[in-house]
């Protein structure tokens, strides 16, 4: 397969797009069913990387997962309590969630367990996951003081792990959800407290299969349950994390009017909507409606003439994995935009503060690059250049989008977008005039 993709300037961005199906809740999805007894359909389902180590793993536990002609997944779990011991080592490749929600699930396993990742997991922080799950009972030891995977994860000394009431030191849907997961094993309920609220899937998929789930300001808690009712069927919403590069294409890009169809408008996940209608971005919403607990909607966005903003506190869980795609468009705008208190974004696939600054700073833009963010006065003029993805994802889609919007670019290991996008580039090629 190539290895790098050039992006040649073109005209505007128009027509519609069905945006792929939501990563986090196709994760959690294949999860929650195959802890069920009855069989489970789950309908658009994102075939990408991330999910599908997220089938292998729970494939390897015991759980029958089968995808029909029409791209259905088909899962049978074996209950709550009928995961089985996995013959080898769970390797959740480059997804944090696959590998940081089931270390939850593992905990309260009588069984022994290993997981590890691609070279990026292996760098990523684990303390987040092991300090909580191991304050329940948890037995996880792992590479440099359990800092890092692989970890492995012995059967616990405890008859049953317990609950925890817990604060956790940053906002994180990844360590919320794993503590969660851990309490359906547990003797005892959990409350769970974050800075800023994040992502809230797990909860609502909880309350899908039938936990009673308790949430006030940013605390959340569970009860340990005896067994999970599975709905039939689970519709999964379109990423708006996916949706968000077409949002900001068609916004900066002139003589741009583009469809998203099917786009999952959960409020812990539209801080990009509110950040670019603050911004001026002319997007509607569009037939507002329920796909199971999730709202969904279509958005319509046309070019528009952004101005800067501040991006900091609360927003920032409500927007994590856009900051990217955000940093482009505050590039087209008029003004300073300010994004603090993004530190996350130096643990994710890679440090996305550096790569943002860095690879566009290729193309010419000047970028400032904070402990906790990033400063960039717009509107600049780019350069074509020859970038790198660092095999994130998020970052190559960013440069397309930054390349199409100005003089091109090229972007080498464009291929890692298939680990949430598998039809990114092409769908950017259809859309262009
Ligand atoms: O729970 C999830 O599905 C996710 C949570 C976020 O990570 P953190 O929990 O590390 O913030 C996000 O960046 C990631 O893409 C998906
Ligand atoms: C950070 C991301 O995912 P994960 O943490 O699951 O690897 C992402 O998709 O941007």
């Amino acid at each position: 397969m190539l290895e790098n993709i050039t992006i040649s300037p073109k005209g505007g961005l128009s027509g519609s797009i069905n945006i792929p199906g939501d990563k986090s809740i196709s994760h959690r999805s294949v999860m929650f069913a195959s802890l069920a007894s009855t069989p489970v359909i789950i309908k658009n389902f994102l075939y990408a990387e991330d999910c599908l180590s997220t089938v292998s793993c729970m494939q390897k536990l015991g759980a029958k997962i089968e995808k029909d002609e029409e791209n259905n997944l088909h899962v049978l779990g074996q209950g709550l309590y009928g995961l089985k011991e996995p013959e080898d080592i769970l390797d959740a490749g480059n997804s944090g969630t696959t590998l940081r929600l089931l270390s939850g699930i593992l905990i309260g396993q009588p069984f022994f367990s290993v997981l590890t990742g691609d070279a990026s997991l292996r760098s990523r922080p684990m303390a987040r996951i092991v300090t909580p799950l191991t304050m329940m009972g948890g037995e996880i030891k792992g590479r440099q003081d359990t800092r890092y995977v692989p970890i492995s994860i012995e059967k616990s000394k405890k008859e049953k792990i317990n609950g925890i009431e817990y604060t956790m030191p940053m906002a994180s849907a990844q360590v919320k959800s794993a503590i969660l997961l851990a309490t359906l094993f547990a003797s005892g309920p959990s409350t769970i407290t974050e800075p800023y609220v994040s992502r809230d899937h797990t909860e609502l998929m909880l309350e899908t299969f039938g936990v009673k789930v308790a949430r006030e300001g940013t605390s959340v808690s569970i009860s340990p349950s005896s067994q999970l009712h599975a709905p039939g069927e689970i519709n999964v919403p379109g990423d708006i994390s996916s949706a968000a590069f077409w949002l900001v294409g068609a916004t900066i890009i002139p003589e741009s009017h583009l469809t998203l169809i099917n786009v999952g408008i959960n409020p812990t996940r539209t801080g990009i909507l509110d950040v670019l209608k603050e911004m001026g971005a002319n997007i509607s919403i569009e037939n507002q409606r329920f796909s199971g607990a999730e709202l969904v909607a279509d958005l319509v966005v046309k070019s528009a003439k952004l101005k800067g903003t501040t991006i900091d506190g609360a927003i920032i869980p409500r927007l994590i994995d856009e900051i990217p795609i955000l940093s482009v468009a505050a590039l087209f705008a008029d003004g300073k935009t300010i994004i603090r208190g993004a530190e996350e974004l130096r643990v994710k696939e890679t440090d996305r503060l550096k790569a943002v600054a860095s690879e566009l700073g290729k193309m010419g833009a000047i970028i400032t690059e904070t402990s906790d963010g990033l400063i960039i006065d717009g509107p600049q003029k780019m350069n074509f250049a020859n970038c790198d993805s660092y095999h994130d994802h998020r970052i190559a889609m960013a440069l397309a989008i930054a390349g199409a919007a100005s003089l091109g670019v090229n972007i080498h290991k464009h291929n890692c977008a298939n680990i949430s996008y598998p039809n990114f580039f092409a769908t950017l090629d259809s859309i262009r005039k």
